[in-house]
């Protein structure tokens, strides 16, 4: 089974008007709410992909019900830890550009995080865990540290999509899978990317570090693909970008329900590729019929 854990997860509000004026009154076009954090988005599109996953974390609240009550309505299992306090809405303003305010979420007291910390002691091989995205400022930073240890002490695989200290940290944990952005990896190096070329050093880099695949995605410039046999690189498909929010989630989710079917690696990346674009070129998260229209125009290259 996949397990999905969002320590921080979100309503997405997402808000689109004509021109975003600072400082005055806006009126929107159009606003819709979705549940939202990475692991949750991990959740939503493994199971449009049919793939039946569980998604833990820690839930609370009125916006935490209306999570509890979408996934349920999407028939995604979940096994959330309560909170006091409400989930946080993050805001999504899209204006032409995308704006994003993020909220804090609720604290975190010792004795929830102790009753995650069991529901990860009790996974077991074959167990796939995924820890994706920001860690609350109530709990330490080293949370994903210690639940990666329990998992991997039960040779559960780790998923890691994260970015900053907390990635650097769990990179030498040997992640099965981590997937940064080409931001966050320049960011982990503490440089810039100037070419492609810088790309791949550092994402070469990251297998040294104790990585087992790792992709790096460069929005519509496309993503490489490194693990310690080969390194492939796949052209985004072409369309027109209706939402970004989810899009590199969908990528994890995509790599995992290709690769959990027993496909190769190659073809991992390409539906990948193809559901991070899915999502991207749709107004919610993407569909498998999406996925699959888009997968035939992904073309993986060996570097
Ligand atoms: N302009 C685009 N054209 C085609 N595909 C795109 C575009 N932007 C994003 N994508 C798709 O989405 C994937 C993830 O995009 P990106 O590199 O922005 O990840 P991310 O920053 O992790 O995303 P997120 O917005 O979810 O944080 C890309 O690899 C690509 O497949
Ligand atoms: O604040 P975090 O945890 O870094 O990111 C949260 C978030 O921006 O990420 C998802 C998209 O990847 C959204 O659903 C959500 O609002």
């Amino acid at each position: 089974m996949i397990y999905t854990c969002t320590l921080n997860p979100s309503v997405d509000y997402i808000v689109q008007v004509d021109e975003l004026r600072i400082g005055e009154l806006n009126r929107a076009m159009k606003t819709a709410t979705f549940p939202g954090g990475k692991g949750i988005n991990v959740s939503r599109v493994l199971k449009r992909l049919n793939v039946d996953n569980t998604a833990l974390g820690f839930i609370g609240g009125f916006t935490g019900a209306f999570i509890e009550q979408q996934l349920r309505q999407e028939h995604i299992q979940f096994d959330f830890v309560k909170v006091p306090g409400d989930t946080r809405i993050n805001i999504k303003l899209k204006d032409g550009k995308e704006t994003e305010i993020n909220g804090q979420g609720p604290a975190i007291l010792p004795e929830h995080e102790e009753a995650l910390m069991q529901k990860i002691s009790a996974l077991s091989e074959d167990d796939i865990l995924v820890l994706a995205g920001s860690i609350p400022s109530s709990l330490s930073a080293d949370v994903y540290h210690r639940m990666m240890d329990k998992a991997k002490k039960a040779n559960v695989k780790v998923v890691v999509d994260t970015s900053g200290p907390a990635l650097k940290r769990l990179i030498t944990n040997q992640p099965f899978f981590v997937k940064p952005n080409h931001k966050e990896l320049s960011e982990l190096f503490d440089t810039s990317f100037y070419s492609k070329e810088d790309v791949i050093v550092c994402g070469r880099r990251l297998i040294e570090l104790g990585a087992e695949n790792v992709i790096v995605s460069m929005a519509g410039n496309g993503a490489f693909f490194f693990n310690k046999e080969m390194t492939l690189f796949a052209e985004a498909p072409k369309g027109t970008v209706k939402n970004s929010v989810g899009a590199g989630d969908s990528m994890v989710a995509g790599f995992l329900a290709a690769y959990t079917s027993g496909k190769s690696l190659e073809t991992a990346f390409a539906y990948s590729v193809a559901t991070g674009s899915a999502t991207a070129f749709s107004e919610d998260l993407c569909t498998k019929e999406k996925v699959e229209q888009l997968v035939s125009e992904v073309k993986v290259t060996h570097l």
